[in-house]
């Protein structure tokens, strides 16, 4: 299909020029097909495929408007996870530069009063995760949305979601100090089973688009799996990775795991064989997670292993593949997670590891997206050699990780989360924390038995010398 350019979709001189710097000549088909309606003042909802440009076909037509009548709040952009509030900013403030553009992030994790400073300065764009800015209209009166031009949901039916973060209630705060007069837009790869309640929040008869394809992944992608049992996965991880090393010096790997706790033990496991491995997972603190994110954009590490906190938006061009290292339960999971790999026509290749329990998953992933994944062919021979290495090496990582205090630290968030949320009083919280402490107590304990039993054994094989022939004769002698 042939493309048209970005003036004949009605888009400012300056921002073409803005595109040119950074390499966009073209619009890809969700621009052309969503920034005139948008510029044309109506809501809009934007189904593309990952790495489709959906980004830019928001930010453009709201800097556009912005340009025209420049005042603040004029935007507000809602994203489920904090690095993707960074990065949707970071592109506003990017386009926006000649506007002298001011945007405003806020995200949990980080100084809350100093967003609150940055809120009543009027900046241009506010891009926020939900819960931290439903908390500022709860709590203070220093700035006000009732005149924004534009409500973005980045990610829309991941915010609509009940999953393990639920934003509803945020929303219905958010939403509820809105103008009803407005521009409402709604991108994500994956909004199709949201329809109903996406159309609710845009109430003037969105204009609809969806990208007409077969296959609900891009075509660059090379899908693979392999079939392995449960306690060979970690071996065919260190297998892929080390072969990956060894032919491709420049690729980025990202490796989705389903726990924080996993993701810590195979960043420690993957340390051990000398893999240059970072993690971002929600039970680090925000800060690191930002810097950990930034090593890995840079290339100063070339592994990240993550929860599917990074399955969704972000945009890091060097990565070459991504491993699931469990098989997602949702296809629409396994959609966004391969999807951080072939972006903006790129290649890139996504493998599976899928267990005997999990191949009626894959079926499911295999029929949401209209393809067959393909079996990736691994030396068997190779992963066996190095199976029992693997294990004793994560078992171990597994040990050092007990004698922290991550379990600990687990179940304190889940108490602050069930107190923010108001589903624990603050007395079955303090409960939840006491139980927390004492198994954590008795974890310790148990170690230390186990040592003490270790002495023991020591102390009576050290005594039976003593007592043996050889050291009573020796005694004699004196
Ligand atoms: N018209 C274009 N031509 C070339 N590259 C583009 C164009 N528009 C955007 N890009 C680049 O494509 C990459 C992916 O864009 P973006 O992050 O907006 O994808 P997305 O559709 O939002 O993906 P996801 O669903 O994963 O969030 C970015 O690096 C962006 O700079």
């Amino acid at each position: 299909m042939k493309m048209s350019e970005f003036s004949s979709l009605g888009l400012s001189d300056w921002l073409i020029k803005q595109c040119k710097q950074l390499g966009i000549s073209k619009p890809t088909p969700v621009q052309e097909n969503c920034m005139p309606a948008i510029l044309q003042g109506r809501d809009c909802m934007g189904c593309a495929k990952t790495g489709s440009g959906k980004t830019a076909a928001f930010v453009l037509p709201v800097l556009q408007k912005l340009s025209e009548d420049p005042y603040g709040i004029f935007c507000l952009v809602l994203t489920p996870t904090r690095e993707l509030a960074y990065q949707i900013a970071e592109q506003f403030r990017v386009l926006g530069k000649p506007l002298g553009l001011r945007d405003c992030i806020v995200v949990g994790g980080m100084d809350m009063v100093a967003q609150a400073l940055e809120l009543s300065n009027q900046p241009h764009v506010v891009v926020a995760t939900p819960g931290r800015l439903a908390d500022h209209i709860r709590g203070s009166k220093t700035f006000s949305l009732s005149r924004i031009q534009f409500l973005i949901l980045d990610e829309a039916d991941r915010l609509l979601e009940q999953g393990c973060t639920d934003f509803t209630k945020d929303l219905e705060v958010i939403l509820g100090v809105l103008p009803a007069k407005r521009q409402t837009l709604l991108f994500s790869a994956t909004l199709t089973d949201t329809l109903q309640e996406l159309k609710n929040i845009a109430m003037n008869k969105p204009f609809f688009w969806e990208s007409k394809s077969e296959t609900r992944t891009v075509e660059e992608l090379d899908q693979r799996y392999i079939l392995t049992p449960e306690k060979v996965k970690d071996a065919y991880l260190v297998h892929l990775i080390q072969t990956f090393t060894d032919e491709h010096h420049d690729w980025s790997i990202i490796i989705f795991t389903n726990t924080c706790k996993n993701c810590q033990i195979l960043t420690m496991m993957l340390r051990e064989f000398n893999f240059p491995t970072i993690s971002l997972h929600s039970m680090m603190k925000q800060k690191q997670r930002f810097a950990n994110l930034a090593k890995f954009k840079a290339s100063v590490y070339k592994i990240l292993i993550a929860t599917d906190v990074a399955a969704r938006g972000l945009d890091i061009p060097t990565v070459q593949v991504v491993i699931n290292h469990n098989t997602p339960g949702l296809p629409k999971t396994y959609i966004h997670r391969v999807g951080r790999t072939a972006r903006a026509g790129r290649n890139g290749v996504s493998i599976t590891l899928v267990t005997q329990y999990d191949i009626h998953l894959v079926h499911s992933i295999e029929e949401q997206i209209q393809t067959k994944l393909k079996e990736y062919p691994v030396v068997e021979k190779e992963v066996h050699k190095i199976l029992t290495q693997v294990n004793v090496t994560r078992r171990e990582c597994e040990i050092k990780l007990e004698s922290t205090d991550f379990d600990e630290k687990k179940e304190i968030n889940k108490r602050k989360q069930m107190i923010l949320e108001g589903k624990a009083s603050y007395f079955l919280a303090e409960y939840i924390h006491v139980s927390a402490s004492i198994s954590f107590i008795l974890i310790k304990l148990t170690s230390y038995i186990q040592l003490f039993h270790k002495m023991a054994g020591f102390i009576s094989i050290f005594s039976d010398f003593i007592l043996s022939d050889k050291c009573f004769s020796y005694e004699l002698q004196f």
